[in-house]
């Protein structure tokens, strides 16, 4: 354990600080009396003997990794149930604090399976399904993706035949390609899952739908009949997540087994045709709308971690024989760190906006209300593959601006990127992703074009594009929006410009499309960008706060936007939009910035209230005792448990000692 207070520096850093972190704590966590409770939760959590004891993961192999992230979140479950929990969101805070490195093998259970069957079942269904889920006596996941297909969810090849005799569905996976491949706890967790397969019923395909499926025996846990499953091995990260594959052998359900609240097969194998199109695929836009928030959390972890380390490490002196400099105070620092710092706040305003979004226009679905699903499936979708992108870069910055400890697993960041990755891949890979926005706004600039009304979040495309920048050298932020505005306006039309010019000259509008992917992923960035930037300004404007702690969250406002247009000027500048002079304002409003946020820094990230028991980083400490703490880490090395290891013996030595005959002079001869 280190020991001695905090650290001098630390200490200095928190006197210095022009707002008090605990008035944007409280702004994070929706009010101080959700923070108490927050504090309470995670504190009854890190205190709970199971979790305290636990070994910690990064000298554990996978298998021990696996039972220690099962014991860990089981226990959490149960626990959860016995304190009477109930909101989402304070189940979160508990289970991070029990669990805060162990990845839940039965997250996708309550995070996709459950809600699935509460949104896409009968009232029969959940009545039976439920309560089994709730006391864990079915554990599910969520099988769509196969080894031949992730993206191309259409092209699915695992079929679902509908026998009218039997009043049965086959399942099969009837080649190697439509096995089930990677769905998480599918492996070993897992006794049940909801199948993504194409529906065939007199002898017609209505394409992907979804059914249960029992994988395994509920008491012995052995796979069910016609049914080989398994672990598909270790990963990137998520080691102690066993996502699986599946093969399925004509294996037989009953026809119940059909999600039907929205799709139905009649006992006779009539197809029913839905209301609304879509509607199976809402358990992904679920996920995708929590994503941005979980991502966001993942950056500001490793914010806290890189920056209070940056304010404890000193390295070189500044004038000759001076005292060495907290490298936070090089400015080349400061550009790495207070970006990252302000993306991570950016994203999780984001996050806050897509989920209330997404809350508001599920309940609108619910009522049979259709219309706004273009928009929850455009935004959300962009703001995931967006929030995701943003973020995993930004992690990795925070992990090299940590120099040679940053690679070290006692920093904590490696696995926080690892686990963090995946999030540009899994509930649609980013650029799909991107180009489902980039659809949704062709379709609306045609709209435009019509004459018709847009979306209230898509009507800056009304404006003219034939306008300058109104930048001076007081960057104010009402111009900032105006130029994210511009510039993906600009970039919609000429892709949809491109997009003409093609099918004008004969190409079919599906080969103009495909030929013009890149920059309608341009475009799709662009909006997603200006969405952010706009959210995040509206989102400090109103927030209720004093005017210091505003000034100083305002600043990492500012400082996203900035960098933003600095970061793809050619973009913004392309047209003449903002000219010479007005760049010269922005690239010196960024120094600026940096200035401004530097005194603030170690509040700004003490403000995201992470434990230390949560964040598990020698760096990251609240008492700066890195270096005390990175001795007792390496000391607690699993190879330093001997002193002289067997593999000296069986390795080393008995080269040592052939090289050494060989070398000897006689043996030469
Ligand atoms: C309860 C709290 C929860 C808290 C959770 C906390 C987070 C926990 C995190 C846990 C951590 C890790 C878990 C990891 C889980 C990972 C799980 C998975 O990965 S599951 C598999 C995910 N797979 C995908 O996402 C596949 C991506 N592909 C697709 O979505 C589709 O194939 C496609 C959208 C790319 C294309 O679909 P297609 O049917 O081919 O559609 P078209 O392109 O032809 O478009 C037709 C039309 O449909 C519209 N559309 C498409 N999708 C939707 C949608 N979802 N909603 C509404 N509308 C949609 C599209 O816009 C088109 O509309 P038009 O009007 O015709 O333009
Ligand atoms: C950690 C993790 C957990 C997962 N958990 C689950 C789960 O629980 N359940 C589940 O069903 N699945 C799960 N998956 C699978 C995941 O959803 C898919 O991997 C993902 O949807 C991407 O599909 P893919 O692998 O087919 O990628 P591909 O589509 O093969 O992507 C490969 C490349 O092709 C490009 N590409 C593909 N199609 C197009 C196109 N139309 N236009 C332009 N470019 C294209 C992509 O941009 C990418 O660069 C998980 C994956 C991971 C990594």
């Amino acid at each position: 354990m280190a020991t001695g207070g905090v650290n001098a520096d630390l200490a200095k850093e928190r006197e210095r600080a022009t707002f008090d972190s605990e008035q944007l704590t409280n702004f994070l966590y929706r009010g101080p009396e959700k923070v108490r409770r927050k504090r309470y939760l995670q504190n009854l959590a890190i205190q709970d003997p199971v979790f305290k004891k636990a070994p910690l993961w990064a000298f554990l192999n996978r298998e021990q990794q696996y039972a220690t992230a099962l014991k860990k979140h089981l226990h959490a479950y149960r626990r959860i149930q016995e304190l009477g929990i109930t909101e989402p969101v304070e189940k979160f805070y508990y289970r991070e604090a029990a669990a805060p490195h162990e990845n839940s093998p039965i997250g996708l259970h309550e995070s996709m399976f459950i809600p699935t069957i509460e949104k896409q079942a009968t009232e029969e269904q959940k009545r039976k399904w439920l309560p089994l889920c709730h006391s864990l006596k079915m554990i599910g996941t969520y099988a769509q993706t196969e080894l031949g297909h992730g993206t191309f969810i259409r092209g699915l090849e695992t079929t679902a035949t509908y026998d009218p005799v039997a009043k049965e569905f086959i399942l099969s996976t009837p080649k190697l390609t439509a096995m089930k491949y990677w769905p998480g706890n599918l492996g070993k967790t897992t006794n049940h899952c909801l199948v993504m397969a194409q529906l065939i019923t007199k002898g017609k395909n209505h394409g992907i739908h979804m059914f249960m499926l029992q994988t395994r025996d509920m008491e012995t846990h052995q796979p069910l009949p016609g049914i080989e499953l398994g672990d598909i091995g270790p990963k990137f990260g998520f080691f102690d997540n066993d996502n699986g594959y599946m093969i399925l052998k004509d294996v037989r359900i009953p026809r119940e087994n059909m999600f039907m609240r929205y799709y139905k097969v009649l006992e006779d194998g009539t197809y029913v045709t839905p209301p609304g199109d879509r509607l199976n695929y809402l358990s992904m836009v679920l996920l995708r709308s929590a994503i941005t928030s979980m991502i966001g959390q993942h950056l500001s972890q490793a914010c806290i971690i890189a920056i209070r380390y940056s304010a404890v490490r000193r390295q070189t002196e500044i004038s000759p024989g001076g005292e060495e400099a907290q490298v936070l105070d090089y400015q080349t620092q400061q550009y790495k760190l207070f970006p990252a710092l302000a993306t991570s706040y950016a994203m999780l305003m984001a996050g806050r906006f897509m989920y209330d979004f997404y809350l508001k226009t599920t309940a609108q679905i619910e009522k049979g209300d259709l219309g706004t699903m273009p928009q929850l499936h455009a935004l959300s979708a962009g703001l995931k593959a967006f929030s995701t992108w943003e973020c995993t870069a930004a992690i990795e910055v925070c992990r090299m601006s940590c120099g040679g400890h940053g690679y070290s697993h006692a920093s904590g960041i490696p696995k926080i990127y690892v686990d963090a990755t995946p999030g540009c891949t899994y509930e649609g890979e980013n650029t799909v992703m991107m180009l489902q926005v980039a659809r949704f706004l062709m379709k609306m600039y045609t709209n435009l074009q019509k004459g018709q009304e847009l979306p209230s979040f898509v009507q800056y495309m009304t404006k003219s594009l034939d306008t300058k920048s109104c930048m001076k050298e007081e960057v104010a932020p009402k111009c900032l929006v105006m130029a994210y505005e511009h510039r993906a306006s600009r970039l919609i039309k000429a892709a949809a410009d491109a997009i003409q010019a093609m099918v004008m000259s004969g190409s079919s509008p599906q080969e103009a499309w495909n030929k013009n992917t890149v920059p309608l992923t341009w475009a799709a960035l662009a909006f997603c960008h200006m969405f952010v930037v706009k959210n995040f300004f509206e989102m400090v404007e109103d927030a209720k706060m004093d005017g210091q702690t505003k000034a100083a969250f305002m600043a990492l406002c500012k400082l996203y936007a900035v960098n933003g247009v600095i970061t793809h000027l050619g973009e913004f500048i392309q047209d003449g939009y903002l000219n010479n002079q007005q760049v010269q304002y922005i690239q010196k409003s960024l120094l600026d910035l940096l200035a401004e946020i530097r005194p603030n820094a170690v509040a700004l990230v003490d403000a995201f209230d992470y434990p230390d028991a949560i964040l598990q980083s020698c760096l990251g400490r609240y008492d700066g005792q890195v270096y005390q703490a990175l001795y007792d880490f390496a000391k607690s090395s699993p190879l330093n448990e001997k002193e002289v290891l067997d593999s000296f013996f069986d390795y080393v030595k008995p080269v040592q000692q052939e090289l050494e005959a060989m070398n000897q002079p006689m043996a030469r001869l």
